[in-house]
């Protein structure tokens, strides 16, 4: 397949009644070497340009290369709505068209179309609302292209993997079995070389258990499971250091000891990562075949509509997209 002179990257809005279409106009006012294409209701965009006091003119997704214009640009593939938007109010409607466009993204990137998918936010509960069974992007993009997959958030300081993703606490200790360790640990390794160019990743493995199960008298997760998963692991050479004290594990002196740090479920570190770098984390796809980075925020109800949603996050989301196709360019 010949190479694009520029990447061209599918840019999913999410929840049409959250910030994701305003985060995509605002995204569009920024220079990028890159063909930004907007998956998603063409009037949705407009509308959200207009609370964003953005002018912003739409093209096709094909056509060509556009005329100098004070406006602002960006192409579209257009998926219509459901339901007219209500700012703060998401509509099971809409259900059908937020996953249309995951797909539309997801087949393009499978097919070439697309070098990178970069989504905004989407409500996990309204599309459960509407009858299906969802539970969030990396499930339905692991699901699409057919892929083990590993959620993982990074922010220029700190990297951090998931063990489990969207899963009711209670069954957490259930899932932490040694097969699913392996698996994820294998996928965090392999991408933390391919993605982010690390010859020989040290990754920091936490503990299930408060105090990592302090030698077993606070719960047996890590003598039982993690701990001969991860003996195994370093058999094959892997530099893997844990299971850690969840509690301890973020202290300077042992972020220091790791590139990225396994997490046995979502609440354990990401407060960490979006406490101190909210506005720079981006959650990305491990093992996916191809590259799909996100905002590592949700739908921002209580600012939709306002005009005031900070697109920090998905500009670092559409930076690390670019980095990462130019990695893998350069390693083809
Ligand atoms: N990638 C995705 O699709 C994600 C979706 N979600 C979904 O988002 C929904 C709402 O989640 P919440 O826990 O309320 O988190 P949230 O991130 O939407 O909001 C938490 C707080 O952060 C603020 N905030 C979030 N994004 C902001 C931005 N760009 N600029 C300024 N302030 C911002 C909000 O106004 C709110 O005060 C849930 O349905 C969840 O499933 C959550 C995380 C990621
Ligand atoms: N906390 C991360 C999150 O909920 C985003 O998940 P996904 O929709 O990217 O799978």
């Amino acid at each position: 397949m010949d190479i694009r002179p520029r990447p061209r990257l599918a840019l999913t809005a999410g929840e049409p009644a959250g910030v994701g279409p305003e985060l995509l106009a605002r995204l569009a006012s920024i220079p990028f070497d890159a063909e930004l294409v907007a998956i998603t209701d063409r009037e949705l965009l407009k509308r959200a340009a207009r609370r964003c006091d953005i002018q912003l003119e739409l093209l096709d997704e094909d056509a060509p290369a556009p005329a100098i214009s004070t406006a602002v640009q960006l192409r579209v593939r257009h998926v219509p709505l459901g339901a007219t938007e209500r700012p703060g109010h998401p509509d099971p409607a809409n259900a059908a068209h937020v996953l249309a466009t995951l797909a539309e993204a997801a087949d393009g990137c499978l097919s070439g179309r697309y070098d990178a998918v970069v989504t905004a936010p989407l409500q996990k509960a309204s599309i459960n609302e509407a009858g299906i069974a969802f539970s969030g992007h990396t499930e339905f993009f692991a699901e699409r292209a057919g892929a083990d997959v590993v959620m993982m958030l990074a922010s220029p300081e700190l990297r951090v993997a998931l063990a489990t993703t969207h899963l009711p606490l209670a069954a957490v200790p259930a899932a932490i079995q040694a097969d699913l360790l392996t698996r994820t640990l294998r996928i965090v390794d392999a991408e933390l070389r391919a993605k982010f160019g690390i010859e020989r990743p040290r990754i920091g493995v936490l503990g299930l258990n408060p105090h990592a199960g302090e030698s077993g008298h606070l719960g047996r997760e890590e003598i039982d499971i993690i701990i001969p998963a991860l003996d195994r692991l370093r058999d094959e050479g892997m530099d893997l250091l844990g299971p850690l004290p969840a509690d301890t594990a973020f202290v300077p002196v042992m972020r220091a000891r790791y590139d990225a740090v396994l997490a046995m479920y979502h609440d354990q570190a990401l407060p960490v990562l979006k406490s101190e770098a909210f506005d720079r984390t981006v959650n990305l796809t491990l093992g996916l075949p191809f590259i799909r980075t996100s905002v590592d925020h949700g739908t921002a109800l209580d600012l939709a509509g306002s005009g005031r949603a900070d697109a920090s996050s998905l500009i670092a989301a559409t930076r690390m997209a670019l980095d990462l196709v130019q990695r893998a360019r350069n390693n083809a």
